[in-house]
């Protein structure tokens, strides 16, 4: 059983991130914490010295006789010194406070950066985990904040130990056996304190994954984007009752533990109690034969409640060091997660030349944790200049290469190919630029429908208004964006104040711009004209043919109408290319693609004939 709880109590030690987290603080804002530490101990040796003055004041009092010469000038001198300590030691504390707020609210800032930075660079692989989002809601939970609160706990804790350590001086001054009745009475509210706040934490870890399911629910009912199905078929009661089924769950484990807390702190606090009045005993029976002045008394009496609050304090300072650390650990887990994309040590620069082909050859693929090829053996050129077409049925695997091409993810097998080199030979940074992609499910930015645009390329210099109106016009989101009041300056969506809501097919036109925009060499569209009517997907395909003298595009569609208009069409099934050909060719054959298409090109040729 010892060993067992040694064992127990070793892993937390060696679970503790203490050297990473100081060091992590340290770098970030050094002298701010030497100050904050500084003023730490200016501020408890400034306490200690008021409360020695105190007893000397009293000392002075009760020793000398009242009248005597000297009585009225030692009682105001002793009084100076106490009080001046005294205001001395508030000033302190004030400043201190503020330095700690500084200090903490700078790292804090820091540290939420680097969270931020860390999660956007990891790849599109992390997603598929979910091991990944409990890391990730921790180290989102937890904030800037934590680490910074683990090197506060460590100093408020080494604060504490020198004011009991100081304490204990006094007491044994006053009577030795204090200071061991004190201890042994004490010291059980102090091992039940951590023990709870222990289990406390103990019981989030493990609930983690669960919180997050709630949280789920919890946004199901709020979100803006459930809203509407939420209503109209009448779920609101179906997800709170899911939603509070797990928060009642969560809150009875807590609440337990909190009920075993309740009867333990009662009885060690009974303890402590029992302590007290055993000391007021020895300290009485020693003023009886005159080992104990009337200053210890008082100073016994001033610092038996004190030395409470320093083992609160240390208590408070162990509790916060382990339960922050909790958090700290999965920071510093998501600091440790590295992109799985290679990334070469030695980019070579994009190939400047004025032509260029992306080439997919021989590519298959495997999502992470999945058992099942979604890509295989594929091989499909989009060749500048020209309009490739990419169609299949559901499921085909047309998004997933349009993943690989945007290097969301590298292929299993095979490569892909810039200009003849494996694009894995580029930056990630700079490949990803010469793609411009609109996918199937585009963000719906809540910011003007300029900055809407020109997302597409924040890289630019400066944005200019004439680009972004140009790209606008090509995807046809110019005309609806000059009826409104504040034209490009209008902010879209209705998150926030003034801003304006748009319609499914508007909203694609946007992101279709912001692909325009870009200076990518290769635009990829998916499943972008499918809320678009039939007169702006056809301005759209002929603005997309008009811009293919200097760019490669690939659409994906389930619509003739769309398909129609391109160079070249590679057909997809269960992840391979099982025809390929001009729309002409493939439309005469009796395959796959006249299979996908038969009811259109049977109009077609019904028109024809007419
Ligand atoms: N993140 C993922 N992890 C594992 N499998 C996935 C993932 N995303 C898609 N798949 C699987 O890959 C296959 C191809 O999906 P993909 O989205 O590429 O199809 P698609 O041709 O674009 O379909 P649709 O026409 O419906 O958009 C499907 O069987 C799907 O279940």
């Amino acid at each position: 059983m010892v060993k067992a709880k040694f064992f127990y109590y070793s892993s937390i030690l060696s679970s503790l991130k203490l050297a990473r987290t100081i060091k992590l603080v340290w770098a970030l804002e050094p002298w701010k914490t030497v100050l904050v530490i500084a003023f730490m101990f200016i501020s408890t040796g400034l306490l200690f010295l008021s409360l020695y003055a105190l007893k000397d004041l009293i000392d002075v009092v009760s020793n000398q006789e009242v009248g005597s010469p000297e009585y009225g000038s030692l009682v105001i001198r002793q009084v100076l010194i106490a009080g001046g300590l005294a205001v001395l030691h508030t000033v302190v504390n004030s400043i201190s406070a503020y330095f700690s707020e500084l200090q903490s609210t700078l790292v804090s800032e820091k540290i939420d950066d680097m969270i931020h930075r860390h999660t956007v660079d990891l790849d599109m692989a992390y997603y598929e985990d979910p091991e990944y989002f409990n890391t990730l809601k921790l180290a989102k939970e937890a904030g800037g904040g934590r680490p910074n609160a683990v090197l506060m706990g460590l100093l408020s804790m080494l604060s504490a130990a020198l004011k009991m350590a100081a304490a204990s001086v006094i007491i044994i001054s006053i009577d030795w056996r204090l200071l061991p009745i004190l201890l042994l009475f004490v010291l059980p509210m102090f091992a039940a304190r951590i023990y709870y706040s222990e289990k406390y934490n103990a019981l989030r870890v493990k609930n983690t994954p669960v919180e997050r399911i709630s949280s789920y629910f919890g946004h199901l009912i709020t979100s803006e984007l459930s809203a509407r199905e939420i209503r109209s078929y009448n779920l609101g009661d179906y997800f709170k009752r899911k939603y509070f089924g797990i928060r009642t769950h969560l809150i009875g484990e807590r609440l337990k533990i909190s009920r075993q807390r309740s009867k333990a702190e009662s009885m060690v606090s009974a303890l402590a109690s029992l302590g007290f009045f055993s000391c007021i005993y020895f300290v009485t029976l020693g003023a009886i034969d005159g080992r104990v002045s009337t200053g210890d008394i008082a100073v016994f009496v001033v610092m038996f409640p004190m030395i409470f609050g320093y083992l609160q304090e240390l208590t408070s300072g162990i509790t916060a060091v382990y339960s922050n650390n909790m958090y700290v650990k999965y920071i510093f887990e998501l600091f440790d997660l590295r992109t799985g994309l290679y990334e070469n040590p030695n980019p070579v620069p994009i190939p400047g030349a004025s032509v260029h082909d992306l080439t997919l050859e021989n590519v298959s693929f495997r999502y992470p944790h999945a058992d099942k090829m979604v890509l295989k053996d594929v091989s499909i050129a989009i060749p500048q200049g020209k309009l490739v077409a990419l169609v299949g049925l559901n499921g085909s695997g047309k998004t997933t290469l349009i993943k690989l091409l945007a290097r969301l993810y590298d292929p299993s097998n095979g490569r892909i190919t810039l200009n003849g080199l494996d694009i894995r030979e580029f930056s990630l940074s700079d490949y990803r630029k010469q793609v411009g992609i609109v996918f199937q499910d585009f963000y719906k930015y809540n910011v003007t429908a300029a900055e809407n645009i020109f997302l597409g390329d924040i890289g630019r210099a400066q944005h200019a208004h004439d680009d972004v109106v140009h790209a606008s016009k090509l995807a046809g989101s110019h005309g609806y964006i000059m009826e409104f009041e504040n034209n490009y300056q209008t902010m879209m969506g209705r998150v926030f104040d003034g801003g304006h809501e748009i319609s499914v097919g508007q909203w694609q036109k946007l992101a279709t711009a912001r692909a325009f925009y870009s200076a990518a060499r290769f635009l990829v569209l998916d499943e972008a004209t499918s809320a678009l009517d039939a007169q702006s997907e056809h301005r759209l395909l002929d603005a997309l043919k008009s811009t293919l003298d200097t760019r490669g595009a690939l659409v994906i569609s389930h619509r003739y109408s769309t398909i129609k208009h391109a160079d070249y069409i590679y057909v997809l099934s269960e992840g391979s290319v099982v025809e390929a050909g001009t729309p002409d060719v493939l439309s005469r054959q009796n395959g796959y693609y006249a299979q996908i298409f038969d009811v259109d090109l049977r109009q077609e040729n019904t028109i024809a004939e007419q």
